[in-house]
C-alpha cells in the first residue's frame, strides 16, 4: 500500500508495547489511555453474552451434497448480510500449518527488540515491525505490537522485511499464505454463488489479487479497561481471514446492533469477515462490519490476519444486479489503488473508510 510523504508525519516516540510491559508492568502511558467513550467497559460492550455469529462448515460446501450445500450457501448469505463475519471450520487449511505459524510468530514477538527493530514499519508505512496507522504525535496507541508484510503481488513484496529469525518463519508463511489465498478463493466462488451470481465472477473481477499478512500480538495490560488492543475499524480488504492463537483469551469483538459482540475462539477454526469491498460490490447488502480487538490483564493474545483485495488497477462500484429502485446506488466507481491509499491515510480521522465512496444524496 502507497506510503504518505514520511517527512510530513511527526508521530512522536511509540512506546514498545512488550517493553512497557517488561520494564514497567504496571504503568499505562496517557498516549495509550482512551477517552472514555471508546473504552472497552462501557455498558455498550456486551462480555458475558457469548456470540451466535455464524459458524460455516465448509465441508458442506465442498463435498456435501446438493440439499447440504444448498442450506450452507444460505447460512452464508445470511451470516455476510446480518453479521459481516462468520467462522468457518473443515476449511481444509492443515492444522500442522496452522500450528507452526502460530508456534513461530510467538517465536518471533519473544525475541529481543534489537532483532525485531531490523524491521522497522516506518510512520505512513504498514509493513514491518511496529504499530501501523500511526500519523500523529496526539493520536492514541493501541495495546498491540504488529508485524505486517505484503505477500502478493511480488511488487507489494519488501524483501528487506522478510524476517531471517526465527528460521523457517518465512518459508512458513509463504505456504501459509499459499492455503490461505485458495480458501479465499473458494470462499469468493461460495459468496458468488449465494448470490445468485456466476461463481468466478469476482476472481475475474480482482485480477492479480493483493494479499498481505498481520500478526498482531497483544501483551497482557494492567489496565485492560483503559486501553484498545486494536482500535474500531473495518478492512479495505475483500475478505478477511483471522486465525486466534491457540489458548488465546477472547479479544476480537465486532459492532452488531450498536453493541460491540465478543467473538469465542473456536478450536482451529478461522474468523472470515467481509471487507469494504464486498460491501461496495453488493451496494451495502453485504455488510463491512466494524471490529476492534481488547487487551486482557492475564493472557496474551495473537492473531494472524490474512487481507485478501483486488489489484490496484480494477475499477470498482456497486454491481447492476444490486442496483433497482429499491435499492438505490449507495457508492460511487473508484479506483481500488486510491481507495487503499485513501484508507491508510484517513484511518485516523475515526471516519468510516467507505465515506470515501459514499455517493451524495441529493433531495
Ligand atoms: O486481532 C484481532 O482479533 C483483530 C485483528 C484485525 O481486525 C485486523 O488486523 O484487521
Ligand atoms: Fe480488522
Amino acid at each position: 500500500m502507497a506510503p504518505v510523504p514520511i517527512s510530513t508525519i511527526n508521530v512522536g516516540h511509540i512506546d514498545d508495547v512488550q517493553e512497557l510491559r517488561r520494564t514497567k508492568p504496571k504503568t499505562v502511558p496517557q498516549r495509550f489511555v482512551r477517552d472514555m467513550t471508546e473504552r472497552p467497559t462501557l455498558q455498550t460492550s456486551l462480555s458475558a453474552q457469548n456470540s451466535d455469529m455464524p459458524v460455516i462448515d465448509f465441508s458442506k460446501l465442498s463435498k456435501g451434497s446438493k440439499e447440504d450445500l444448498l442450506n450452507e450457501l444460505c447460512k452464508l448469505s445470511v451470516a455476510c448480510q446480518e453479521w459481516g463475519f462468520f467462522q468457518v471450520i473443515n476449511h481444509e487449511v492443515d492444522i500442522n500449518l496452522m500450528e507452526n505459524i502460530e508456534d513461530m510468530s510467538k517465536e518471533f514477538f519473544m525475541l529481543p527488540l534489537e532483532e525485531k527493530q531490523k524491521y522497522p514499519m516506518a510512520p505512513g508505512t504498514v509493513q514491518g515491525y511496529g504499530q501501523a496507522f500511526v500519523f500523529s504525535e496526539d493520536q492514541k496507541l493501541d495495546w498491540c505490537n504488529m508485524f505486517a508484510l505484503g505477500i502478493a503481488p511480488l511488487y507489494v513484496r519488501d524483501p528487506n522485511l522478510w524476517p531471517k529469525k526465527p528460521a523457517k518463519l518465512s518459508e512458513t508463511i509463504e505456504l501459509y499464505s499459499r492455503k490461505i489465498k485458495k480458501l479465499c478463493q473458494n470462499l469468493l466462488r461460495y459468496i458468488a454463488l449465494g448470490l445468485s451470481l456466476e461463481e468466478d465472477v469476482f476472481e475475474e473481477m480482482f485480477g492479480e489479487a493483493v494479499q498481505a499478512i498481520r500478526m498482531n500480538y497483544y501483551p497482557t495490560c494492567s489496565r485492560p479497561d483503559l486501553v484498545l488492543g486494536l482500535s474500531p475499524h473495518s478492512d479495505g480488504s475483500a475478505l478477511t481471514v483471522l486465525q486466534q492463537a491457540k489458548g488465546s483469551p477472547v479479544g476480537l469483538q465486532i459492532l452488531k446492533d450498536s453493541r460491540w459482540v465478543p467473538v469465542q475462539p473456536i478450536p482451529n477454526a478461522l474468523v472470515i469477515n467481509i471487507g469494504d469491498t464486498i460491501e461496495v460490490l453488493t451496494n451495502g447488502k453485504y455488510k463491512s462490519v466494524e471490529h476492534r480487538a481488547v487487551a486482557h490483564e492475564e493472557k496474551d493474545r495473537l492473531s494472524i490476519v490474512t487481507f485478501y483485495a483486488p489489484s490496484y488497477e480494477v475499477e470498482l462500484g456497486p454491481m447492476q444486479e444490486f442496483v433497482d429502485e429499491n435499492h438505490p446506488c449507495k457508492y460511487r466507481r473508484y479506483n481500488h489503488g486510491e481507495y487503499s491509499k485513501h484508507y491508510v491515510t484517513n484511518k485516523l480521522q475515526g471516519k468510516r473508510t467507505l465515506d470515501f465512496a459514499k455517493v451524495e444524496k441529493s433531495e
